[in-house]
């Protein structure tokens, strides 16, 4: 399934149309009940400040839209033009601020025009509306008044609060989890990985179908249509539709977990090589991509953009010592990423809690370094990769606040800070490598003939080399190899300790 036929893209991709001016009556009635309502959720409200809890308010300096009036009309013929709504139930304004930031770097990821944020304080979500359905209303003003044709949420909603807020801003409504499987679904590029974001996506959209029927009984080919009440096809269809996507799910989870099958191989050989692995982990644009590129001049396609790597990559590195390790890149981890998607790349974590050591890159210039560094750790808890030596590294030092850099390096003790743009602390990062990964636990002393130059070689990569002699009858090595190199040596050795 490509991204541009999957369900979520063409929720995301089929633009509402306006029909304000016949619904606007029925709004204008509902006025005086949404406001009931928000006094009546007022009263346990003591903890807020009833201005904050009255007003929305805006976030400034979210607008991306573009001043180069060629790139706007380019970018609109794919783009949505949203405006972002946040619940703020907890923490400070300054967090509520930068979730709504991140979503909008989301939103930009995903190919949007951001054009305006708002945050509501509220102790909780509003079951109906996610927002108050009089503070709806008021998103709705934004979104005639900037010309919005998305509205995007910074939570995940449940299928009713999405239909009913739909209907009352009248464009329509995504969430962040919607956001994030869009991405995803752009991003993909191997055939695991699109097979796996298009079953996250079936299965977030199997709950939804009855919202988001219109679109896929378009599809499909079917009538559908008419006002918002009959919106959807009826309840055979969509239990035919249901079916036919549990049908696929089932297909669709064959055939990932065949192409796991695969690389579980691929894996394993790695193992049995004893190459030592080291996993590159951390937040989504932290710099982990770039990392790669410069400790081993991969080309690894580095972008400001969240997500931009999807499918792990691994490349073969060489420590100052001269050995031989491999380096994986992986996917970003990104605040209440989608359940299913956890599920999904459970097989990219794997890499992670398989590896020798893990590099945990935290973004040094961003506000909020420590919560990044935590959510990355609940994911990696919850896939249960624990366990595994890791080394945070801090990036992008020559952005970064050195007051900031400071603390984190005080409060994490196995930490260094580095630029990788710049080069800075690299080479003290490669070295921390070489100390950190596992030692080769055999210690041998062989003379090895010059006609098995192949062995010295592979001592060289895989092992230690102590000390290293030509004599005439060949190679006298001293040096620490894993077994399976002792037992290939153990022709040619004197002494074995
Ligand atoms: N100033 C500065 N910017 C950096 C540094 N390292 C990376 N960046 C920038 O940060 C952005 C993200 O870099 P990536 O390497 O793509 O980040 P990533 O962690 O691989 O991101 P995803 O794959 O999207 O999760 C890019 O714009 C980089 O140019 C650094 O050391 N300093
Ligand atoms: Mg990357």
């Amino acid at each position: 399934m490509t991204s541009s036929s999957s369900p979520s893209q063409d929720k995301l991709s089929s633009a509402e149309p306006n029909r304000a001016e016949s619904l606007r009556a029925d709004a204008l009635m509902e006025e005086d009940v949404a406001w009931s309502h928000e006094i009546d959720g007022e009263r346990d409200g003591d903890q807020f400040d009833r201005q904050e809890r009255a007003a929305l308010r805006r976030v400034a300096g979210l607008s991306t839209e573009l001043e180069d009036v060629t790139e706007v009309e380019y970018r609109q013929l794919r783009l949505e033009r949203v405006v972002l709504v946040g619940v703020w139930t907890s923490g400070t304004v300054q967090d509520a601020e930068n979730s709504l930031a991140e979503l909008a770097a989301l939103a930009e990821t995903a190919g949007a025009l951001v054009l305006d944020g708002v945050i509501q304080r509220r102790d909780k979500p509003d079951p109906a509306t996610y927002i108050g359905s009089g503070k709806a209303d008021e998103l709705r003003d934004i979104v005639l008044e900037t010309g919005a044709d998305t509205v995007v949420c910074d939570g995940e909603l449940s299928p009713g609060q999405l239909i009913h807020l739909e209907d009352v801003v009248k464009v329509k409504v995504v969430d962040r989890t919607a956001l994030i499987l869009d991405i995803f679904a752009q991003h993909a590029k191997s055939r695991e990985g699109k097979a796996q974001v298009a079953l996250a996506q079936m299965q977030y959209m199997l709950p939804r179908l009855r919202g988001w029927g219109q679109s896929l009984s378009r599809q499909m080919g079917g009538g559908g249509g008419g006002g918002m009440a009959t919106r959807g096809p009826g309840e055979t269809k969509i239990e035919t539709d249901r079916r036919r996507i549990r049908e696929k799910m089932a297909k669709m989870r064959r055939e990932i977990a065949e192409m796991k099958t695969g690389r579980d191989i691929k894996r394993q050989e790695r193992r049995r090589n004893k190459v030592p692995s080291v996993a590159i982990a951390g937040y989504t644009n932290a710099g982990k991509s770039s990392l790669l590129n410069r400790l081993t001049g991969a080309g690894v396609l580095v972008e400001n953009a969240l997500f931009a790597t999807l499918d792990p990559t691994v490349r073969r590195a060489e420590t100052p010592s001269g050995r031989l390790y491999t380096l994986a890149d992986t996917v970003g981890f990104v605040r209440h990423l989608p359940h299913h998607l956890v599920e999904a790349f459970r097989s990219t974590m794997e890499e992670v809690g398989d590896s020798d050591l893990v590099l945990h890159v935290v973004d040094g210039a961003h506000p909020a370094p420590e919560e990044q560094l935590a959510a990355v750790r609940e994911v990696i808890r919850d896939v249960g990769a624990t366990g595994v030596p890791e080394i945070v590294v801090i990036n992008k030092a020559d952005a970064a606040d050195p007051l900031v850099l400071q603390r984190l390096l005080r409060v994490e003790k196995h930490s260094i800070a580095v630029s990788a743009r710049t080069g800075q602390g690299i080479a003290e990062l490669l070295a921390l490598i070489d100390a950190e990964l596992p030692r080769p636990e055999v210690e041998v002393e062989a003379l090895v003939p010059y006609t098995q130059g192949g062995l010295v070689s592979r001592v060289h990569a895989e092992g230690e080399v102590i000390s290293e002699e030509h004599t005439p009858e060949g190679t006298l090595l001293k040096a620490r190899v894993h077994s399976e190199l002792a037992a290939l040596l153990a022709p040619f050795t004197a002494v074995t300790a």
